[in-house]
């Protein structure tokens, strides 16, 4: 009896021994080897984009005597608005488009503001006009953008324009929100497959989350929006293949939270206090870059990243404006890495067809093949 205890006792400490060993193998593969992290460089992305655009507006301009017009609407005095409608007017004109400011005090009536736009509404030489944002307080934001005309909106942030970029076979939007727009157009650029993936974007925000999770999901991936009310946020972080964040919160997302090898777009730019700087501060993403680095297998950075995509996005909707008012297709600027699904709504470049355009393509090629296999 006391042998059988014994021998009990003994294979109980064995397979205690064997657990805990077991248990030890599995943390140790829980903590998987660093990865190489890329960076994906905006800076020099949003460049050749920004090449390519000027010339196809030189060619426009051959072909079809019409340069692109572009009408910037800045009201008050913030440093940061200032900073950034500053860079869109020198980019547009770098580009070879024709640029109009209007700069209004920060305490223009609403009623002023509406009829500074309705002039650049009915002004034949501007294609695209954008609103600046934030407006103050006393104007209404929404109510202000729906006087964009629906053809000139260069922000693509009007009820139309939005609305059929979340239809499923709709028609394309006719300009595409810059951010999102410019954070989808990294992703081509640097190879990464959207299609069947995992993307969660954290925020959604009018301008950037809302607009991006519905331009992932029409290129086929499974699309996470985590926003302020979401429990257990990193259980979705730590199983996404692609990140988008965009949340407002220096440094919000931590290293340990993502999924090794996946890929990391940040849109956030924060100012953080830094006294070894000169100006006393230095701009931060939404992510922890440090901690990101050997987890991540690409990521942008702040700055340098999502930043100059949004201004190369909006030349790019500049363009495609004022090549449709001459009802000529959309620019394909650059062949993506993966081509978007028949009638799906696609943020790509290239030129998108209707349904049934595309129905008579499809029929031709098969024609074609037919005779040739003939
Ligand atoms: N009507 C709009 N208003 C605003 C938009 C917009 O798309 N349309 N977006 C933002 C601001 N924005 C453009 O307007 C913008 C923000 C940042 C950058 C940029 O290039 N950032 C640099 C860093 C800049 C710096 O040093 O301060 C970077 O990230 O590298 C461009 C445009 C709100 N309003």
């Amino acid at each position: 009896m006391a042998r059988v205890i014994a021998a009990s006792a003994c294979g109980a400490v064995v397979a205690l021994g064997l657990q805990k060993l077991l248990r030890g193998k599995t943390e140790a593969r829980r903590v998987s080897a660093p990865v190489e992290t890329k960076l994906i460089d905006g800076k020099a992305i949003a460049a050749e984009v920004r090449s390519e655009i000027k010339k196809s507006t030189a060619e426009l301009r051959a072909e079809h005597n019409v340069t692109p017009g572009l009408a910037v609407i800045l009201v008050g005095s913030r440093k940061d608005s200032q900073s950034y409608v500053r860079n869109k007017k020198k980019a547009a004109e770098e580009v070879g488009f024709h640029t109009v400011d209007i700069v209004l005090p920060e305490t223009v009536s609403q009623e002023d503001l509406l009829f500074e736009l309705e002039k650049l509404n009915s002004d034949l030489k501007v294609h695209a006009i954008l609103v600046q944002l934030p407006l103050p307080k006393h104007i209404d934001e929404a109510f202000v953008l729906s006087k964009i005309r629906v053809d000139k909106d260069a922000d693509g942030f009007s009820a139309e324009n939005v609305g059929n970029l979340c239809m499923k076979g709709g028609f394309p939007p006719l300009a595409v929100p810059c951010t999102p727009a410019g954070c989808v157009e990294l992703l081509q650029r640097s190879g990464v497959e959207v299609s069947g993936k995992n993307a969660v974007v954290v925020g959604r925000s009018n301008i950037v989350g809302m607009p991006v999770s519905q331009i992932l999901q029409s290129m086929d991936a499974t699309v996470t929006v985590c926003h302020s009310r979401t429990q257990d946020m990193v259980s979705y972080l730590r199983n996404a293949d692609v990140v988008i964040a965009a949340v407002g919160k220096a440094e919000y997302v931590r290293g340990d939270w993502l999924k090794p090898g996946c890929v990391v777009i940040d849109v956030g730019i924060n100012a953080v206090d830094d006294a070894s700087k000169k100006l006393g501060y230095r701009l931060v993403g939404d992510v922890n870059f440090a901690e990101a680095q050997g987890v991540a297998a690409q990521i942008t950075p702040v700055p340098g990243g999502v930043g100059p995509m949004t201004i190369a996005m909006l030349l790019k909707n500049t363009l495609n404006l004022a090549r449709r008012s001459l009802q000529l297709p959309r620019i394909p600027l650059r062949r993506s890495t993966s081509p978007a699904a028949p009638g799906a709504v696609s943020a790509q470049v290239g030129i998108q067809l209707p349904k049934e355009h595309l129905a008579v393509v499809i029929c031709c090629k098969e024609i074609l093949i037919a005779f040739w296999n003939f």
